[in-house]
């Protein structure tokens, strides 16, 4: 199995407080499925930020598609995020712009013509169950149609890597199970997904997903070789994470 992130003894501070994340190191292999949790404020979101290549690390190594993230020339920079798709929470679409030019953002971004770009958005619509909404506006969909609108956005660049941030927070819990079977035909498909989650249920639903749990800015279990089902004894505390 290839690894597609490494990390050695990562830390991230903000300003001058104190460590946000410390002593993470960790190896994730491309085309697994991962569940990242821990309680609120353990740093799920800051670990996120880190491998969606928002933030920097205070100290530590970070190795992104073999190359070392510390010296990776600036130049260098976009061409790697291309390759990460992003899904946030609170879906972020751009509120005057469709569904369809939501999804064609990125490929507009990229230098596709119009021309070009057509078919593959409207095949994505398809695959997320929205052929017929291209025309809607964000603020005329639903919760759970706005992500699918974002899993989308996210996906159509075909990244290597897609990293969700409590993508099903603000969906029902029906909803929340089919994006999360978007993620696992992704997934089928050679994506490696990483979902940062308070939802124990939605875990359970990812037989083969392995499990990172941070508390208080470090892995509590550093080889990630957690694996539903978990023993009793790992699921200890996991409960109060829910809400
Ligand atoms: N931009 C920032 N500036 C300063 N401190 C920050 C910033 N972002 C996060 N923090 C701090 O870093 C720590 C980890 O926050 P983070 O948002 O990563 O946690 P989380 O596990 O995602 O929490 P939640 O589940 O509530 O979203 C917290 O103490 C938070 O206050």
């Amino acid at each position: 199995m290839d690894s597609i992130v490494q990390f050695e003894n990562v830390g991230l501070r903000y300003g001058t407080g104190p460590e946000a994340l410390s002593d993470l190191s960790f190896t994730l292999f491309s085309g697994q499925f991962y569940f990242l949790t821990g309680p609120s404020g353990a740093g799920k979101s800051s670990l996120l930020r880190l491998l969606y290549l928002a933030q920097r690390p205070s100290r530590g190594m970070i190795r992104l598609f073999d190359s070392d993230l510390v010296t990776l020339s600036r130049d260098r920079m976009p061409g790697f995020r291309r390759r990460i798709g992003v899904v946030f929470q609170d879906f972020r679409l751009v509120p005057h712009l469709s569904a369809f030019d939501n999804i064609a953002l990125p490929l507009r971004i990229a230098g596709m013509r119009d021309a070009d770009l057509a078919t593959p958005v409207r095949e994505i619509l398809d695959w997320v169950g929205l052929s017929a909404r291209g025309d809607a506006l964000p603020a005329t969909l639903s919760g759970g149609e706005q992500q699918r609108v974002a899993i989308a956005r996210a996906v159509i660049t075909r990244p290597d890597i897609l990293v969700a941030d409590e993508p099903t927070g603000n969906v029902d819990p029906e909803m929340a199970v089919k994006l999360l079977r978007l993620f696992e035909a992704l997934n089928r498909m050679g994506t490696t997904i990483i979902v940062a989650t308070h939802d124990i249920h939605l875990m359970t639903r990812i037989k083969r997903a392995q499990m990172m749990r941070l508390e208080g800015g470090r892995l509590f279990d550093p080889t990630g070789a957690l694996r539903y089902p978990p023993k009793p004894s790992d699921l200890r505390g996991w409960e109060e994470d829910k809400g």
